[in-house]
């Protein structure tokens, strides 16, 4: 396992937000954690990069203990909605940000942020600022500065929250094929069943602070709580209705 999270708990005052949770994520895997607004995503995640401590429980990366690593050493990328970038700075410059503090050489530096831009379809944009671009094109570079420095775990928070349907539809496909072609293992958490399914080879459900892994895609889909189940039984009853001869009369 690359990350071995065990018996994870926290509380904000007297409420439990996180219940003893345990998950575990191999190399390539990418762990989709469906969930319910307040359920405790966001502070797992925290805890996961380093900016929340939790009360109890371990966090193993490649069997070594996460915990007392500060965040800036823990080789992860925490994604959120809103993309992090440098205003003053180009799309190139935002994506080579990390090779530059790494003191990577010049040459390869425009190697590879040409190249990550060309598979992010960023490369027309490369001198715009960012305030030039779209929602998703920004969040396309937010993607770039992230995968560049090639993190040993990459921790989402509703990435595409904020985007319109096509335009998330895109950036799910865009993930997959560029998250495989790095091998990049993940952690992504959502509201939507339908992304999770997309973007998921393993999953999980949170909700009030207590996590479900599955064993397959089979019993998330069946699980009630996740409610695809219902939500595929709800669009079968609509195709049924709407295909009988009567229905336009
Ligand atoms: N720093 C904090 N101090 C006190 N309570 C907090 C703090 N951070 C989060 N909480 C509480 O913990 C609970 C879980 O919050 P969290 O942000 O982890 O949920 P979430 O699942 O990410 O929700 P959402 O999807 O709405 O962002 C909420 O009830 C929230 O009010």
């Amino acid at each position: 396992m690359l990350l071995t999270v065990a018996y994870l708990s926290k509380r904000f005052g007297d409420q439990p937000v996180l219940r003893d949770i345990t998950c575990g994520l191999a190399a390539g895997q990418v762990l989709a954690v469906l969930g319910r607004s307040g359920g405790g995503k966001t502070t797992l995640l925290k805890i996961l990069a380093g900016l929340e401590t939790p009360d109890t429980g371990t966090v193993l990366l490649d069997g070594q203990d996460l915990l007392p690593v500060p965040p800036n050493e823990r080789q992860m990328v925490y994604l959120y909605q809103e993309p992090l970038l440098f205003p003053h700075l180009t799309v190139f410059e935002n994506v080579a940000f990390g090779l530059r503090i790494r003191q990577v050489g010049k040459n390869e530096i425009v190697q590879r942020v040409s190249k990550m831009l060309e598979e992010l379809d960023l490369g027309a944009h490369a001198q715009k600022a960012p305030h030039q671009l779209s929602g998703g094109q920004r969040q396309r570079v937010s993607f770039g500065r992230a995968l560049i420095i090639r993190p040993r775990l990459l921790l989402l928070d509703e990435p595409f929250g904020n985007l319109d349907a096509q335009t998330r539809a895109d950036m799910q496909q865009l993930f997959l094929r560029v998250t495989r072609q790095h091998q990049i293992t993940s952690l992504f958490v959502t509201h939507d069943s339908r992304e999770a399914l997309t973007v998921g080879t393993h999953f999980a459900y949170l909700d009030r602070g207590l996590l479900t892994s599955f064993p397959s895609v089979r019993e998330f889909i069946q699980d009630p709580r996740t409610s695809i189940a219902a939500e595929l039984t709800f669009w079968e009853s609509i195709q049924r209705t709407a295909f009988q001869p009567d229905y336009e009369t």
